[in-house]
């Protein structure tokens, strides 16, 4: 990835840039009078490589954050990644690396796509990490909106830490752009899983679906459901499959970490339905509408959901927009009738067809598990973001981070 720049304005080493409506998608790397702001070659090609390490992690409650470490003479020294809701944020993970073989960060430049938090979540404050680890320069991409007005740069400033900001801002907003959306909705972010065969069915006619995937796929899905906060089914699912929605190894055995199991749609649950269990994490959702499906979850602290099926559910959030990351696991087996996988998104010609781009993130855009492959998608950037993130804009995290 190589950050937008021009060659023409690099003076002695540096670049001469100006941040353009930083915290707009049309956020550039210009040249230009107005705001200045110096930032070094090493500490571009720092951000190029911070946003690359920002892509080994998983799309969900947090952004994807990476963060690169360099010298006073410009020498990378360390690299880290955001791995998801509850690990160590980049900035953390690159300075724990360093304190892991003895490397000393005085004096050092933090380079990271994202301002460093300032609140105590699920793992503590990234700017107390920088600060004790001596750092002196911080440079990001974009503003972090989680954070109140006072977020992590002015806590840095006050401890005298250089911060700059704004180098790869568009690139930064782009990768996060759906999270961005999402926060600024104040909605969970929408992770859409479809189980389908190689002519997109997801059940045979008699209303058999177990298994269509392989059990390596059936192992990455369970994965998925340990590290969400929920999954959610439409009722006929209920009635059709009687699931539990657990998140299980492969022996069964239960994982430490289960999300809350959502069932949307107005028909009552059975009460011997197995979606209950007895841990008391199973909801029903009163609902077709799937916006107010969101909002009910988001109110009880929910920031990132699978959506499972079956097809209505899944046409419904797909023609209202409301999904951020699309994985297919497909078969190469074929029904040639059954249920399809969407049934409607209310579109009748192609140039209204819905659009998706390959994800790159999370281990890639395509992956084999086992005889199946595994297609991971989120919605094609049209525009610029209309709404930038801003400090305003969200609630304190609370499922994520
Ligand atoms: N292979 C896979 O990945 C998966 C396969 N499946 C399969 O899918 C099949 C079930 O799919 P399907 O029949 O589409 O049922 P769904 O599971 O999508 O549930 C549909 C029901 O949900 C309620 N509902 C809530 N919101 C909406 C909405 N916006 N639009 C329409 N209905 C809504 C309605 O019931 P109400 O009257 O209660 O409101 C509706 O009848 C099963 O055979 C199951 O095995 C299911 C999940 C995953
Ligand atoms: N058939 C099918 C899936 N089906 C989904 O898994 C649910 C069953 O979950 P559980 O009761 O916890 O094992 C079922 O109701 C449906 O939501 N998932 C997949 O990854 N691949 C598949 O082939």
């Amino acid at each position: 990835m190589a950050l937008k720049r021009r060659k023409s304005c690099r003076f002695q080493g540096r670049q001469l840039l100006r941040i353009g409506s930083r915290m707009t998608g049309a956020a550039k790397l210009q040249p230009d009078a107005g705001v200045v702001t110096a930032f070094s070659a090493a500490e571009t090609g720092a951000m190029e490589d911070a946003l690359r390490a920002a892509l080994e992690g998983p799309r969900g409650a947090n952004p994807l954050v990476g963060a690169v470490v360099i010298g006073p003479d410009g020498r990378q020294l360390v690299s880290g990644h955001h791995r998801g809701a509850g690990t160590a944020h980049a900035e953390a993970d690159a300075i724990a690396q360093a304190a892991a073989v003895g490397l000393d960060l005085s004096g050092c430049t933090m380079v990271v796509t994202l301002e460093p938090c300032n609140h105590v979540g699920r793992t503590g404050p990234c700017t107390e990490a920088i600060i004790a680890a001596g750092i002196t320069d911080v440079v990001y991409a974009v503003d972090d909106p989680h954070d109140p007005a006072a977020g992590g740069a002015a806590t840095l400033r006050a401890a005298g830490i250089r911060v700059r900001s704004g180098l790869g801002a568009d690139e930064a907003l782009d990768l996060n752009r759906q999270w961005f959306e999402a926060v600024a909705a104040k909605r969970p972010f929408v992770t859409l899983h479809i189980a389908q065969t190689l002519d997109a069915r997801i059940a045979a006619e008699d209303g058999t679906s177990q298994w269509i995937s392989s059990p390596e796929s059936l192992a990455d899905n369970h994965g998925i459901r340990g590290r969400i906060d929920a999954i959610l089914v439409g009722t006929q699912t209920v009635m059709v499959d009687n699931p539990r929605l657990t998140a299980r190894d492969a022996a069964g055995n239960p994982a430490s970490k289960q999300p809350v199991r959502a069932v949307m749609g107005l028909r009552a649950i059975p009460e011997d339905a197995a979606i209950h269990g007895d841990d008391g994490l199973a909801v029903h959702l009163p609902t077709r509408d799937p916006h107010e499906a969101l909002s009910m979850l988001y109110s009880s602290g929910i920031r990132h959901v699978m959506v499972e099926g079956g097809s209505s559910i899944l046409s419904s959030f797909l023609a209202a927009g409301l999904v951020d990351e699309l994985i297919v696991y497909l078969a190469p087996t074929l029904l040639g009738s059954g249920t399809p996988a969407l049934n409607g998104l209310g579109i009748t010609s192609l140039p209204d067809a819905q659009q998706w781009e390959w994800d790159a993130s999370d281990g890639g855009a395509v992956r084999t598990l086992g005889r199946d492959l595994r297609l991971h998608l989120r919605p094609q950037r049209h525009v610029a973001l209309d709404h930038p993130p801003t400090r305003a804009a969200a609630e304190p995290a609370q499922g994520g981070y």
